[in-house]
This record gives C-alpha cells, structure tokens and sequence, in this order.
C-alpha cells in the first residue's frame, strides 16, 4: 500500500472530532477545577450574564453586513487563520468570516482559505518598517502587522471584530458585536494599553486614512500595530469602560502562566484565547494518537498552556489537515514522512515510536489529570511498543521550508571553510562541473 495511503488510514484510526461532538465544551481545564459554585459566572464585572453556551447553540439567523476578520501575510499564519475560522464555524457564528491575505499567499493556499472563510480578500502589505521600536520587544518580523489597518476599508460591512490569527474561540462570542468602535481587552504586560489581537470596529476609509496620517506622523511605540492603535485610540484606558473587553475575550495563554489562582478561578468562563508572543501553536509538534503537544528545546509550556495548545491541534487535526490532504496528496516519502508543501511551509506527518512520543512531552502534570498522564516505558517495553504500535503513531509538525541557499551563502560557506564534502562539494561532483566547464 503506498504511504500516503496508510497515513490517511492512520488519520482515520487516531483522530477523534471532538468540536463536532454536540454538547461537550472543550475547556481543557475544567475537570480539574471541579464544578462551578453556583451563580459565579454571574459575578463577573461587565461580562456577559449567562455563562459561555455549553457547546454550539440553535443556528442563528446570519448577518451579512457584520464580520469576523483576520490577517496571513504568509502560508504559516494562514495554518492559524484557518484554525480560528474553524473555530468560530464550530461555534455557530451567525456573521461572515473574512481573511484578508497578501500576494505572497500561494494559490493552493488560497484555496484552502475559500473552504473555512466566506470571503478572501488580498490587500497589499503595510510595514511599519520601524526595526529600532520592533528591537524592543525583540520581534522584528511584526512590521508587517500594519497591515491589520486594511481592515478598516472593509465598508462593505457596518461593524467587525478583527481577531488575530493565533487566537482561537473557545465559544460562540457573536456577543462582541454588541461592543461599539473601538473596543479591546486590556494587554496583559500593560494592562493601561489594550492588546490588539481582539478588537471591535467600524470599517470607514475616513478612519483608514486618518490612521494612515497618524502613523506616517507619529510612527508606532512598539513598531507595530497594536502601539499605533494605543496611540491612535489614545482615551480607551479611561473613557468609557463599554469599551474594555473582558480579559476573557482576549485570554493571553502567557498570562495564565503569571498569575495562576486568577485563571483557576476565572479560566473556566475563557473565550477567546491568544497564543501571543514568538511561539506559535504551529511551532510545536503534536502526537496525533495521544493527542498530547510536545515540547523540544525551542518550545515551553505550564499544564494549562499545553491543554490549549492541544485543543488548537485538534481543531487543526480534525478539520484543517483533511482540507489540505484533498488539495493535495501526501506524497511517499523514504524517511516514512508524509508532507505537504506549500509555498514555504511544510506539514509533515511523521510515524514515531510512542515511547519516544512521550518522553519529549508535557512536564509536571498534576496528579487529576490521569486522562493525559505520559506513558513511562522501560527499555524493554520501547522496543516492545515500537515493534508492535509504532504504525499507529503519528506525530504532526509545521515548518518553515529551509530556504535554498542563495550564491552567496555558498561562497560564504566556502570562504569559511565549511563546505559541504559529502554532499554536494563531494569531489566527484567537482569534477563533474570541471569537466563541464571545460569541455
Ligand atoms: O508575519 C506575520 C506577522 C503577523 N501577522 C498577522 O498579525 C497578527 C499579529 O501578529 P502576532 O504574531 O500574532 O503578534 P502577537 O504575538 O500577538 O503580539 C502583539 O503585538 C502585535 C504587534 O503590535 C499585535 O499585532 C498583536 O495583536 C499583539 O498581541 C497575527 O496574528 C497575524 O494575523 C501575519 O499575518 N504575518
Ligand atoms: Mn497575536
């Protein structure tokens, strides 16, 4: 049987749709809270009154002139674009899904986007180009996050909320469409400033253009969007508190991290969660069997971290890697890896012994959380499982394709003395291209 052919049978074996089973809430952390005492989802200051639905809720009637957005610069941030739209389509949302891309988006990329947003939409990239602020908060790849302002030139509708690419619904929030221009959650590192990876809007190139000016005369304090916006809607901190979102729609996954008893407390009634900073979901690999994230040298995480990285993995298991093996076939590979390419990226559908599987995972786990306690195998028992199960384990990853290294990176490599002498700089191909160049 060719590979692609198994690993979609071992798709078919290990992946469970959990979003699709009706009535489940997917809380990661709520059988280790225990229940609710009664009436606490009440007591929450400016929240909404009834608790987050238990699943989706009755199908509402749509509204066109109202809008979910997001942004991809590139086919990496489409993985999380296309994560979160799932996640609103889940959840029942009654408004349209709109993706706004760039050029560099590849076609099949675009594709793939049309199956999970209602519309996609290409605009061109803004950059801040403002390496010195971007240097302070060590991101300099976040310029092009300018380009977020493009969303205000959807006038086609009469409000939006723009959302991150690397944020995820965990409930139906249609909600935040009762919000008015501007509103936001408060920014966890400065909680004066409100963090833009959730936001309420009104398109208007009126708007647009004025952003625009401010920026060109003022630059960003950060470099990117979300100073530009402080600075822009510079009252939000003390003006009208209609317009600070909960901290529960905007949910920084780091933030959980700080201040623990809070997120005991509060987390259970979480809707929108935000993987913000340099990790992204997708920079993590993920076990498909045991549907458990795991960790590696780059990449770090508290329990309660993990639980949502593995909630986005299972959205992106279930229902985005299907739409992405229609497009294209998993191709045969020697290394046993199934991958798909696309402009740039790479997702890669390795076969791996369990036991390896689970020692590069999870940290400490507290002692409940038996329904995703590591497998400890001895040595013995490793050769055993990876004889006997190592073909129903697969492990999912999401990469940046190397780039080809260009001219001058090889003469570099050759001026440094690192040439590559078992591959390419063997000496049989060197004089293979002698002999070209002199015959
Ligand atoms: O190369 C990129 C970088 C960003 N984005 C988009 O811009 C968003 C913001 O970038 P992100 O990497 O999510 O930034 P954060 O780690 O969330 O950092 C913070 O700082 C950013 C810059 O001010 C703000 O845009 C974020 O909302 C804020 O949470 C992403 O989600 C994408 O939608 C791209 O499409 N391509
Ligand atoms: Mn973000």
């Amino acid at each position: 049987m060719p590979f692609f052919c198994r690993c979609a049978g071992v798709l078919a074996n290990v992946i469970h749709l959990p979003l699709s089973s009706a009535g489940k809430r997917l809380i990661p952390f709520g059988d280790l809270a225990g229940p609710p005492p009664a009436g606490e989802a009440v007591a929450e200051v400016g929240a909404r009154p009834e608790p987050c639905p238990a699943g989706p809720g009755p199908t509402r009637m749509s509204v066109t002139d109202q809008a979910f957005v997001t942004l991809a610069t590139d086919d990496v941030y489409c993985q999380g674009a296309l994560v979160l739209g799932q996640s609103l389509r889940n959840h029942k949302t009654s408004r349209k899904l709109t993706v706004l891309i760039t050029p560099e988006i590849s076609s099949g990329m675009r594709s793939v986007l049309r199956s999970v947003f209602d519309e996609v939409i290409q605009v061109d990239v803004l950059d801040s180009a403002d390496s010195v602020h971007l240097a302070l908060m060590q991101r300099p790849e976040l310029g092009v996050t300018f380009t977020k302002l493009r969303c205000w030139t959807l006038t086609q509708f009469s409000k939006c909320v723009f959302m991150d690419a690397d944020t995820l619904v965990l409930c139906n929030v249609d909600e935040l469409f009762d919000r008015e221009e501007f509103s936001a959650a408060p920014d966890s590192g400065w909680p004066d400033c409100f963090n833009s990876g959730v936001f309420v809007f009104r398109p208007s190139l009126k708007t647009y253009n004025l952003l625009l000016q401010f920026a060109a005369e003022h630059g960003s304090f950060d470099g990117g969007d979300q100073g530009l916006l402080n600075s822009f809607f510079s009252n939000w901190a003390t003006a009208d508190i209609g317009k600070h979102l909960p901290f529960l729609y905007n949910l920084s996954s780091s933030a959980v991290y700080t201040y623990v008893p809070a997120f005991n407390h509060f987390g259970r009634d979480a809707k929108v969660v935000h993987f913000l900073g340099a990790t992204k979901p997708w920079n993590y690999k993920y076990n498909l069997q045991t549907k458990r994230v795991m960790q590696d040298d780059t990449t770090s995480g508290s329990f309660h971290q993990l639980s949502f990285l593995a909630l986005w993995w299972n959205i992106y298991s279930a229902s985005i890697l299907p739409l992405l093996e229609k497009l294209q076939k998993m191709e045969e590979s020697e290394s046993k890896e199934c991958k798909h390419t696309f402009n740039g990226v790479e997702i890669t559908l390795k076969k791996v012994s369990p036991c390896v599987a689970n020692s590069q995972q999870m940290p400490e786990l507290p002692e409940q959380a038996n329904e995703i306690n590591a497998t400890v195998c001895s040595p013995e028992e490793l050769t055993f499982e990876a004889n006997e199960i190592a073909d129903s384990v697969s492990e999912l990853s999401i990469h940046l394709k190397p780039a080809k290294p260009t001219p001058e990176d090889e003469r570099r490599k050759w001026e440094e003395g690192r040439m590559d002498y078992m591959g390419k700089d063997a000496f049989e191909h060197i004089k293979k291209k002698l002999d070209a160049f002199l015959h």
